[in-house]
């Protein structure tokens, strides 16, 4: 039997090919070996079209007599719409600086994938969760590889394997070894009374605070808080931040906050301005030189729980810090973290330990003072657990309070802090929907546009803690709801994250009432590399009335 003709809607039957049907048992094997000649991800897409008419049978396509065209998901294969821009800027006026806003202006025009320039670098953003799960996949399609027009390229940083540096380099696999058992969940659960302290050490500021009666700017001490704790657990430290109501903010955290403003400034006006050897340029590579020589220090002093070699597993639950456990770990071949890597993953470990989870802190005061009526819930929940004055919470509490675990959900889904994660194409493809895409094309799954996507979450803007336990979300696509990414590269201190707020977050509610200053919404800050609030002013007053538990609760 002769050879079929196939070639792929929008483009010319020239350009097609011709497959022997008959060694084929089946139409899921003829779409196998067309997705591998036209690098078509998802060969269960492909549909056959014979004059006309669809055709979803092997025998059916045997008496074509002409070309079939095949279709991607019903589309022909297309190029990536995105608005043209200006010459030299692109579109950079049109996204900047409300960037979270004028995207989703963006995929409502063009739909739930566009590519934008901007000051000569082009990316690609998506917020569907299907095109976000095969992006976030290190996979043959995409890897994290750190090119020029990835957010992370002015931050690019090899030694630090985790994060700054592409999956490729060695420094990867070696960091990503020793780094996740540190900070997986059996690992964690032995900081939970760190943190607890760190909250405690935290009252006499915020009770200060509530009695002078003024309103007070949320995110700043939630900074102080979460990288305080990150002193302690990572760097072995004390950073002072909760010595006085004014006490300032260590020069570590001082300087990784100024690089996370200037990295979002440098990579946002394109690869040229990277390389300038004045201004924002300069001065980045200044602060990054601030934040390794504060990093040098705390890595001389960390204080060590003792000297011995220790398995990974076992180093991640004896040792006193971070640094102390990155020293004295070593894996099945003996070996240690090697020293070049030992810093710049340490650097990493403390940045993205606590700039992540201020911002979190941040929006959930935010939804304390703007929902009081959760605020209550928050509250009811702790006394039906027991809580009282002098609980520690642990993790096994922090199980048995679903309407907090409810309310962390919703508000990550609509203010995650971390939005844009950049993959990059590692070979040219179509992508379910037909879009083409070339090897080296930079992609974003666009995390807040995922979250809030309307097709995929009913009534997204809709602040709704208890749409978490509706079948219609516990159903939802694996990719739909991803504030620590997903698949290999995705945030390796989840567990700690959680736990740290899960910790910090009762003693806050229990102790305080909280209120908000003003009317006014609190907003993004645009110009930081993460969603944080800006303008956020609360006020608290101690509390000394609780609700009785509930009565199904009560013994
Ligand atoms: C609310 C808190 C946090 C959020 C929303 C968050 C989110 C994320 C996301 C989205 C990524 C992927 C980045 C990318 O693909 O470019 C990531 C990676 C990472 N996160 Fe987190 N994170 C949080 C807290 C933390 C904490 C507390 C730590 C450490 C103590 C941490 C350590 C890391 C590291 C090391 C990576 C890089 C993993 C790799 O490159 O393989 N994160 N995080």
């Amino acid at each position: 039997m002769a050879p079929i003709a196939f070639h792929l809607s929008g483009e010319s039957p020239a350009k097609g090919l011709e497959v022997d049907l008959e060694p084929l048992q089946n139409i899921e094997d003829l779409q196998k070996v067309l997705a591998n000649a036209w690098s078509v991800v998802k060969p269960e897409g492909l549909g056959f079209n014979v004059d006309n008419v669809n055709v979803t049978d092997l025998a059916q396509l045997r008496d074509a007599q002409s070309s079939v065209t095949v279709t991607v998901d019903g589309h022909s294969v297309r190029q990536v719409p995105g608005p043209s821009g200006l010459p030299l800027i692109g579109s950079y006026l049109e996204v900047y600086p409300d960037h979270l806003g004028n995207n989703q202006r963006l995929f409502d025009k063009y739909g739930d994938l566009f590519k934008a320039n901007i000051m000569g670098k082009t990316n690609f953003f998506a917020r569907d969760p299907e095109l976000a799960q095969i992006m976030f996949q290190e996979s043959d399609w995409f890897s994290k590889e750190i090119t020029t027009n990835h957010p992370l390229f002015p931050l690019k940083n090899d030694a630090a394997g985790v994060f700054v540096s592409s999956t490729s380099t060695p420094s990867w696999k070696v960091v990503h070894k020793f780094m996740p058992p540190a900070l997986g969940p059996k690992a964690v659960r032995h900081y939970a009374p760190t943190m607890n302290a760190c909250a405690r050490e935290s009252f006499p500021i915020f009770d200060q605070l509530g009695e002078r009666g003024e309103a007070w700017n949320g995110y700043q001490y939630m900074l102080k808080l979460s990288s305080g704790t990150i002193g302690k657990v990572v760097l072995g430290q004390d950073m002072h931040h909760f010595d006085s109501i004014d006490a300032p903010l260590s020069r570590f955290v001082l300087g990784m906050a100024e690089t996370l403003a200037l990295n979002k400034k440098v990579a946002s006006r394109g690869e040229w301005y990277s390389w300038l050897p004045f201004g924002d340029a300069k001065r980045l590579k200044d602060v990054q030189a601030i934040v390794a020589e504060e990093i040098n220090k705390a890595v001389k002093e960390s204080k060590s729980g003792g000297t011995e070699d220790l398995p990974l597993q076992d180093a991640a639950l004896k040792s006193t810090n971070l640094i102390d456990y990155f020293v004295r770990a070593v894996d099945g071949q003996g070996k240690h973290l090697p020293k070049e890597n030992l810093h710049a993953a340490v650097v990493v470990a403390a940045g993205a330990g606590f700039t992540t989870t201020s911002s979190l802190l941040g929006w959930l005061l935010y939804g304390l003072v703007t929902y009081p009526e959760t605020q209550a819930r928050l509250l009811q929940e702790l006394v039906d657990v027991g809580f009282t004055d002098d609980t520690d919470v642990t993790p096994d509490m922090v199980e048995e309070m679903p309407v907090m675990d409810k309310y962390i959900k919703e508000m990550q889904r609509r203010h995650n802090p971390s939005y844009n994660p950049g993959r990059t194409a590692q070979k040219d493809m179509i992508l379910p929907g037909g879009y083409r895409m070339q090897k080296g094309d930079v992609v974003i799954p666009a995390i807040h546009h995922i979250h809030t996507n309307p097709n995929i979450w009913k009534d997204p803007d809709r602040f709704d803690p208890d749409r978490w336990d509706t079948e219609e979300v516990k159903n939802r696509h694996k990719a739909a709801y991803v504030p620590f990414a997903t698949g290999q590269r995705m945030c390796i201190g989840f567990n700690f994250a959680l736990l740290e707020v899960k910790v910090f977050l009762p003693h806050l509610v229990w102790r305080y009432h909280w209120d908000k200053e003003g009317e006014s919404e609190a907003e993004y800050d645009p110009f930081f590399q993460l969603i944080r609030p800006i303008n956020l002013y609360v006020k608290t007053t101690r509390r000394d009335v609780y609700p009785s538990k509930s009565w199904d609760r009560q013994t």
